[in-house]
């Protein structure tokens, strides 16, 4: 059951109409389904049964503290880039022993802070970083866990921008270079090679790009222990893709994937980790708008929101798809093309053209699906518009879970320095 659904002509979040948070809240407003959530982790989980595997949700999909504390408590992990977000991880609840740090360019700071809480693993992306880490961890008396991430180059077959697994990326450790690499870690006594680690890419819609790049990771795991090295771990990454278009083809389903991986992993005898992100908390979000203005272009229409482009950028950065829906169900089926834009001083700032949709009317509150993941997390100041607040709802409640930014809040970072003051 879809937990945002039409219930007397309202579009509902569970049990909570959007009309009611609009005008609670105000808008626009991101609004998070906790049993949406929650199934997410558990059919994504599921598909891993039998094997020895950690669900690590990637942070930088969402971020949101409540949304990390529900994953925490169905027993994820945590794969962070940055300080903020293994901060975040811990603070909700979720075990060092379960995170793993990625990122090609971590501190020295990130590196000291996450060897202090004891995470389970950093995914290195390069020889200066583990040279860099092993230094900070001698300089701290302890060892760090490490799992190279390897760029299998691979074509994930998904938008340039947010593929990762191709020699020209800049992510991972080149293939030719893994052996030195692994080498290289045996003489540095403040480390230790415990795994391998893989990412291509983000909204892959098929399973092939997948399959290539594990069975190279399986085989570089076997040469890695016929030399001796004890790989414990197999990381494969995030990636796999989500309906945003309701009438496009499905992608595959985790169980799909599952199996797949249970295939190519064979008798491994190693446990996996998964950095699932957009699979999770895409589509259980949206962002609700409210309609400012309509406006007649010589040959269009255009939908003007009060959301903008900095509040979410996925269509303005990857021509991003995602569905928009009025909080009224339409009672006819009269439809019309128009353009949905932002406020924001750029031609980009348009979350779709020529869209087929039900008329709208100033007022009229809006729903822009699928926004869960590389939403909130994503918006940014521009324009001066503070970030918008977030509301996470669990059945017929809700609770706000980041407050509205506030324009004194926003303000408040800037100064002025005395030799500019009149005097
Ligand atoms: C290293 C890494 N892991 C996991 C993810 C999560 O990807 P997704 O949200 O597509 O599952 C990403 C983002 O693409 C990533 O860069
Ligand atoms: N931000 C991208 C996903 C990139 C994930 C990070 N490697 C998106 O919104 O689709």
């Amino acid at each position: 059951m879809d937990h945002f659904h039409y219930q007397n002509g309202q579009l509902m979040a569970e049990d909570v109409p959007l009309s009611r948070i609009a005008a609670e809240v105000g808008t626009p407003v991101y609004v998070y389904s906790r049993a949406t959530l929650e199934r997410h982790y558990r059919v994504f989980s599921d598909a891993f049964e039998g094997l020895d595997a950690l669900v690590c949700f990637a942070v930088k999909a969402n971020s949101n503290i409540a949304v990390l504390r529900i994953l925490a408590k169905a027993g994820a992990g945590a794969d962070v880039v940055s300080l903020g977000e293994l901060q975040r991880a811990l603070k909700a609840g979720i075990p060092a022993s379960k995170i793993a740090f990625a990122g090609v360019g971590k501190t020295r700071a990130e590196m000291a802070a996450a060897l202090e809480a004891g995470i389970m693993q950093f995914n290195a992306e390069s020889e200066a970083e583990l040279e860099v880490l092993n230094e900070v961890a001698a300089s701290m008396g302890k060892v760090a866990p490490i799992s190279i991430r390897v760029n299998p180059d691979v074509d994930a077959k998904t938008h340039a921008k947010i593929s990762t697994g191709k020699s020209e990326n800049k992510f991972g450790i080149a293939w030719q270079k893994v052996d030195d690499v692994y080498a290289r870690i045996g003489e540095l006594s403040n480390l230790k090679a415990v795994g391998v680690d893989l990412h291509i890419g983000s909204q892959l819609t098929d399973l092939e790009p997948f399959r290539l790049a594990f069975e190279r990771v399986v085989g570089l795991v076997r040469e890695l222990r016929a030399k001796g090295h004890d790989i414990r771990h197999i990381d494969l990454g995030g990636g796999l893709g989500i309906p945003y278009d309701p009438d496009a083809e499905a992608p595959p389903a985790p169980a799909d994937y599952g199996a797949m991986i249970k295939d190519v992993l064979g008798d491994m005898d190693c446990s996996i980790i998964l950095e699932p992100g957009r699979l999770i908390a895409g589509n259980a979000g949206l962002l609700l708008t409210e309609m400012l203005y309509e406006k007649q272009g010589e040959n269009r229409t255009f939908y003007i929101l009060d959301a903008a482009m900095n509040d979410l950028s996925r269509p303005a950065m990857y021509d991003a798809y995602h569905a928009i829906v009025p909080v009224e169900e339409p009672k006819s089926g009269d439809t019309l093309r128009a353009d949905f834009v932002g406020p924001i001083c750029e031609s980009s700032d348009v979350f779709t053209k020529q869209r087929i949709t039900a008329p709208l009317k100033a007022g009229d509150l809006v729903a822009i699906k699928s926004a869960g993941a590389y939403g909130a997390v994503m918006a940014s100041t521009y324009n001066s518009r503070p970030l918008v607040p977030e509301v996470l709802v669990d059945g017929d409640r809700y609770s706000v879970v980041r407050k509205r930014q506030s324009l004194e809040d926003l303000l408040s970072l800037d100064d002025v320095p005395s030799w500019l003051s009149d005097d």
